[in-house]
């Protein structure tokens, strides 16, 4: 069992590049479905999920192909409606394909899908979007048979949900006629899906604001696209710096998605300035508890970032209340950051960090994937060497994270 070991205690200085976004390459891969004949997407990161996108690509009749952070993918001729149950199970994106694979095909045969253990996660409103656009859905158990010539229609979402808001859209990319998703998801890997859409000669404006229309163009074509960066990553990479002490240059991502985030780090005492394309994080002192972290839909505090910005504000000397809202049970990372020295109560939905002087190394296990990355932001703040398994979970969304916090100092290893 592979394991990161991380002996603490050093500062971080630097600059690092955040990789192109999981959230976004993965509703892209499965966008391109829609376009008959070759699209070419840059910037994608090398993930474990997306390794599965390619695979479940590849089984419905595409050449997928990766050259460097190029992937190419040709689907001018699918062959399968289908997406076998493993490949389902291996994460929550492979839902993602049931509006694109009924869009093209006409028909889309798949199961619930899987994904991090975050408590329950229905697709009650995937359905009932694409339903409204006029799909015939069978249920047997966790099997869904989908079929339908799909047409436009009104689509009012509930909740907020990216996902049900991505298969809305690429559904209604391909259907004859106009659809509306009202209270669509705002977050920009739903801007970017549009972007790729327009590239691909789909008619689609709204994409950041809560209603998004989509004209049904009906042949899309391939289209290009660089993904945007991970807003996640650069998080992620941020509450290091914050945990650990240092001053690092965190590149290629736009502070304006991060709001939320920098502004509880400068409130905990980091200095956080940003440029256009990139966010400087100096941090010398300990860190002060911050007002409460309500996570929130975008604009509001990223759900993926709570449990790392939780993890930097462990060591430090106030304290500080998280409110998890979108999930939940998201608090898994509370009881290994404890045995690290962190002094955390969980209630329902929310969590009281009391800010300890140190925090020490311990072995602790990943369940899920922000769960994972916060107990390395932890274990780079603690005295002493951490063990850090469940890797796979981290795998999903970060590309050799060691590699990256190497770089700019870290002690941290991956075991074979
Ligand atoms: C691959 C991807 O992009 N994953 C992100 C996506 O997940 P995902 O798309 O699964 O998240 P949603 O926005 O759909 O979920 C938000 C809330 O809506 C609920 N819900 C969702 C769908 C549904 O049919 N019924 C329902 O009740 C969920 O249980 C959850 O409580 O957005 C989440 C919220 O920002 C992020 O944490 C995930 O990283
Ligand atoms: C919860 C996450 O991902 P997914 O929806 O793919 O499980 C995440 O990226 O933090």
């Amino acid at each position: 069992m592979s394991a990161f070991l991380v002996e603490g205690g050093n500062r971080l200085t630097g600059s690092v590049r955040v990789h192109g976004a999981k959230n976004s390459v993965l509703p892209i891969l499965a966008a391109a479905i829609l376009g008959e004949g070759e699209s070419v997407i840059h910037n994608c990161p090398d993930l474990s999920d997306v390794a599965a996108s390619l695979e479940i690509l590849r089984h419905l009749g595409c050449k997928a192909v990766r050259e460097g952070d190029t992937i190419t993918v040709d689907a001018s001729h699918l062959t399968r409606c289908d997406v076998p149950d493993e490949l389902m199970r291996e994460m929550r994106s492979s839902v993602i394909f049931l509006g694109a694979i009924l869009g093209r095909m006409g028909e889309a045969t798949l199961c619930t899908p899987g994904g991090c253990e975050l408590g329950p996660r229905p697709i009650d409103l995937h359905l009932a979007a694409i339903r409204t656009l006029g799909a015939g859905i069978e249920e047997r158990g966790s099997a869904l048979h989908c079929t339908g010539a799909l047409t436009g229609g009104d689509i009012v979402l509930s909740i907020p949900s990216v996902g049900a808001t991505e298969n809305a859209m690429l559904a209604a990319a391909a259907a004859d006629g106009t659809t509306t998703i009202t209270n669509a998801a705002r977050e920009p890997e739903i801007v970017d899906l549009q972007n790729f859409l327009l590239a691909m000669g789909a008619k689609i404006r709204g994409a950041g604001s809560s209603v998004i229309t989509i004209e049904g163009a009906g042949r899309l074509h391939g289209g290009e696209h660089t993904v945007m960066a991970d807003r996640i990553v650069a998080a992620t990479y941020l509450t290091a710096v914050a945990a650990a002490g240092g001053d690092v240059d965190v590149t290629g991502c736009d502070y304006a998605y991060l709001s939320t985030v920098t502004a509880a780090l400068a409130e905990s005492g980091c200095a956080v300035k940003s440029g256009r394309d990139h966010i400087r994080i100096r941090c010398d002192g300990p860190l002060k508890g911050v007002r409460p972290v309500r996570t929130a839909p975008y604009p509001g505090f990223p759900t993926d970032a709570q449990a790392p910005l939780m993890a930097a504000l462990c060591k430090g000397t106030g304290t500080s209340v998280f409110v998890e809202n979108i999930f939940e049970s998201r608090y898994r990372h509370v009881d290994e950051l404890s045995r690290m020295g962190a002094d955390i109560r969980v209630e329902g939905k929310v969590a009281v960090v009391c800010g300890v002087p140190r925090l020490h190394g311990a072995a602790v296990k990943s369940s899920d994937l922000r769960g994972g990355a916060a107990l390395v932001v932890a274990a780079l703040g603690a005295e002493g060497r951490s063990e850090i398994t469940g890797l796979h979970h981290i795998d999903r969304g970060y590309h050799d994270l060691e590699l990256a916090l190497r770089s700019l100092g870290a002690e941290i290893v991956r075991t074979a």
